[in-house]
């Protein structure tokens, strides 16, 4: 009779899960704005036509869109019909899937053999929650965990705290995983942590770094939404929020933010995949961030982390007015992007995020800056759309190590530069 329960929990962990066979990701070459306006047509209509994973942003970045299997006919037939050129990325989404949950049932397996935690794998939010635990006891000399709220669904909402001493000293924040599945920033957040108490009294710029500030890490930024993308739906973005009378579930984490709130580049749609919320803080995950950095009052650089494009970008958002720090941010933005560059070699583009990607109002960044943030940066970390949000584990290591130089980059000038 236990095989038969055990069975019975896989078979539903199995049927639960979304499939999505057959179903493409197209990379379109839009020519011009008004080709771009086509394909921003296609987003919030219901049912789902396409799920942008790089929406459409200006003529000389690819747009890559997710399209149902249901939909690739009608879907080609209107690029086709308006010119839009278009080549297939993905071709079947469900291999890469298929392909990531065996990697990780191996790694399970494995890591309860040699009850060691491996940091080349993607974990579940329970893994990721006990390895909070454990790394905390284990580093207690330099970190603690602490609880700065719950999520929407009633699940903690985590910070990991570095600390050498004193209070209230100036503090680094970085937050990973806002949207759900970005797997590759928790991974790579994971793997930053325990870099962090690694290279403590050994590398200069940490040790000088943590003998002077605090460092916040928020690992996994959005709880619901990424045991939604275990349990349910692993291309889900959004957190899981509802409200009456609404039929479409989640706000996007990063429109949410007051900066901007609801302009250009957020949606009113609940059922966009960049809704904003009925008000900005109305999110349980945005307004314990808020809370936590307004109550510490000493944060002087904030990190958000994105994936996927390889891009290092700061603030504005929701404008493309230029910040009053700009030339700073750009040339630092610059040496992070350089520093990351040696390490594999991979190039990631630069600048302010509205004229560098897209417009998008109500984003962490943009809040930051403007409550007195100055360091303010989002990154988009690995790939450029071979892979996309299905980026093979193997990739976790090399992508943290290239993201830990920039990363140092940063922390280095807001401990050289203080304000
Ligand atoms: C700063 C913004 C524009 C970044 C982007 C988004 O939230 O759309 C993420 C990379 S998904
Ligand atoms: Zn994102
Ligand atoms: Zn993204």
């Amino acid at each position: 009779p236990r095989t038969l329960l055990v069975c019975s929990f896989i078979l539903a962990a199995a049927l639960g899960q979304m499939n999505f066979t057959g179903d493409q990701v197209l990379r379109v070459l839009a020519k011009n704005e008004k080709q771009l306006s086509l394909l921003r047509d296609l987003e919030g209509l219901k049912p789902q036509k396409v799920d942008f994973w790089r929406g459409p942003a200006r003529p000389s970045l690819p747009v890559d869109m997710r399209v149902p299997f249901s939909e690739l006919k009608d879907i080609k037939a209107y690029l086709e019909s308006h010119g839009l050129a278009y080549s297939i990325m993905i071709k079947d989404i469900q291999v890469l899937l298929d392909e990531e949950r065996e990697a990780m049932a191996k790694s399970r397996r494995l890591e309860r053999s040699t009850s060691s935690f491996s940091y080349s794998s993607y974990h579940t939010l329970e893994e990721i929650y006990t390895w909070i635990d454990n790394f905390a006891t284990e580093h207690s000399d330099i970190a603690s965990k602490i609880r700065i709220g719950y999520s929407f669904e009633n699940r903690s909402i985590l910070v990991l705290k570095f600390s050498t001493g004193g209070s209230q000293r100036p503090a680094i924040w970085i937050d990973t995983g806002i949207h759900a599945r970005e797997w590759i920033t928790h991974a790579t957040g994971i793997w930053t942590a325990r870099k962090i108490v690694n290279e403590y009294g050994k590398d200069r710029i940490v040790t000088n770094v943590l003998n002077a500030m605090d460092i916040f890490m928020e690992i996994v930024s959005n709880p619901d939404g990424f045991a939604f993308t275990h349990s349910m739906n692993r291309l889900w973005r959004k957190n899981k929020s509802s409200r009456p009378g609404i039929f479409c579930i989640g706000v996007d984490l990063n429109r949410n933010w007051k900066s901007g709130f609801g302009g250009n580049g957020s949606n009113n749609s609940p059922c966009s995949e960049t809704y904003h919320g009925p008000s900005p803080q109305s999110e349980p995950e945005v307004a314990a961030i808020v809370d936590f950095i307004t109550a510490h009052g000493n944060i002087k650089a904030l990190i958000s982390i994105h994936s996927y494009s390889q891009m290092l970008m700061y603030p504005y958002g929701h404008t493309l007015e230029p910040v009053s720090d700009q030339e700073e941010l750009y040339s630092l933005a610059k040496n992070a992007v350089q520093a990351l560059y040696k390490v594999h070699g991979m190039e990631y583009i630069f600048g302010s995020i509205s004229t560098t990607l897209y417009v998008a109002s109500g984003i962490t960044v943009d809040w930051a800056y403007d409550s007195g943030i100055k360091y303010s940066f989002s990154f988009e970390l690995r790939d450029t759309g071979r892979y996309g949000f299905l980026l093979p584990a193997a990739q976790i290591v090399p992508t943290a190590q290239e993201t830990w130089l920039a990363i140092q980059t940063i922390m280095e000038h807001t401990l050289n530069h203080p304000y």
